[in-house]
């Protein structure tokens, strides 16, 4: 199975209530698709959001690294010889993971194609189902709480809540949904990097202090700043996990050494694909690091390479965030992995077993 020629597309799929977190708001899905065509007639799928504010990646960047950087290495190529096209793709350009990643996950998921099994299979197999949180976004505290209230009803045990804005509000916001769904969820705050060191230790302390539990806290200080990431880290109770802070696996052998967070958050979209993600979870197992797995705002092409990951390496990945299918307002995708409120599974078909994708603007190659 040969790879032919390489398509895009632009996908924009409205989210059922705008995203808000303390470094952006969203109200819709836009993602680029690529699509891996083959001379046996198989498609390969990938997707790459523009989450220019985390990775720098916009789809002006995207279309160019790969126009111009990535196909002409992977056109061609046999996929059969995986490592080799993840080598080539890795190679092809610094940064731009976003785009590595789409063009990656398509690789992947002719991989699985070609062996007629699905990906996770070929990752290693595990247990096809999965349990995601979902996320509160950063508002007034009233509606954290009734959309708290509103998705524990919905079945989601764990909340992913967004703070990050203002260190006494964020308090406040999170007590009150605490009182609200005590017992019945486990909270994740998710700061985005909105709190300086100094107020993460404040509020995590007063937090801790006041009885509200929490499973972790993530991403509490600015991307760069790892002393401060290790300052939080080694002063509260409460596991911290590092998001922006940590792309691919060098970063996470650093990070680690340094004791700067107990938890990763892998994200595709960050590490360039699936290649490097693999590395991760398994860097992560070796010192005995929890991971989670995450996402941006990603429909469920990409999020759907991200199940496969998660399933087949659960060893190491614990904790999954993977509701941007859950904060579409639909599910563009015909087949594929299948996403019911916090319950995510895998169907037999091979790859990742997407059969189309509907209302995809065509991009000019
Ligand atoms: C969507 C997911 N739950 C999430 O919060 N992802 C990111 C932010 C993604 C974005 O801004 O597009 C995160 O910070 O964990
Ligand atoms: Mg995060």
């Amino acid at each position: 199975m040969k790879i032919t020629d390489i398509r895009f597309g632009l996908l924009k799929v409205p989210l059922k209530t705008p995203f808000k977190t303390a470094l952006r708001t969203v109200e819709a899905v836009e993602d680029i698709v690529v699509e891996l065509h083959t001379d046996t007639g198989h498609i390969g799928y990938g997707e790459a959001p523009a989450t220019a504010v985390i990775t720098g990646d916009t789809h002006g960047s995207i279309l160019e690294a790969i126009r111009k950087f990535i196909a002409p290495r992977v056109i061609g190529q046999d996929v059969a010889n995986l490592n080799r096209i993840t080598q080539l793709i890795q190679g092809a350009l610094e940064k731009n993971t976003s785009a590595k990643a789409a063009v990656e996950i398509a690789v992947y998921d002719l991989f699985g194609q070609l062996y007629g099994v699905p990906l996770y299979r070929m990752l290693g197999g595990g247990d096809p189902v999965i349990t995601t949180d979902i996320t509160i976004s950063v508002d007034y505290i009233d509606k954290m709480v009734a959309d708290s209230i509103s998705a524990v009803d919905r079945g989601f045990e764990s909340l992913k809540i967004k703070v990050g804005k203002d260190i006494g509000v964020d308090i406040e916001r999170v007590k009150a949904i605490y009182a609200a769904v005590e017992g019945r969820a486990l909270l994740r705050l998710d700061a985005n990097q909105g709190w300086t060191a100094k107020q993460a230790v404040y509020a995590i302390t007063m937090l801790e202090e006041a009885g509200v539990h929490l499973e972790l806290v993530e991403q509490p200080v600015k991307a760069q700043d790892l002393e401060g990431m290790r300052y939080v880290t080694s002063r509260v109770h409460t596991p911290i996990m590092a998001d922006e802070s940590v792309f691919g696996p060098t970063e996470v052998i650093d990070l680690i050494r340094m004791r700067a967070a107990d938890i990763i958050n892998i994200k595709l979209m960050k590490t360039g694909g699936l290649s490097n993600a693999i590395r991760i979870a398994d860097i992560a197992a070796l010192y005995g690091v929890e991971c989670m797995i995450g996402c941006m705002l990603e429909s469920s092409i990409s999020v759907a390479a991200a199940v496969h990951l998660a399933v087949a390496k659960s060893h190491a990945i614990t904790k999954v965030d993977l509701d941007g299918p859950s904060l579409c307002a639909y599910n563009p995708v015909d087949g594929g992995v299948l996403f019911n409120e916090s319950e995510i599974s895998i169907t037999d078909a091979p790859g990742l077993g997407i059969r189309s994708i509907q209302g995809m603007e065509p991009i000019a190659a």
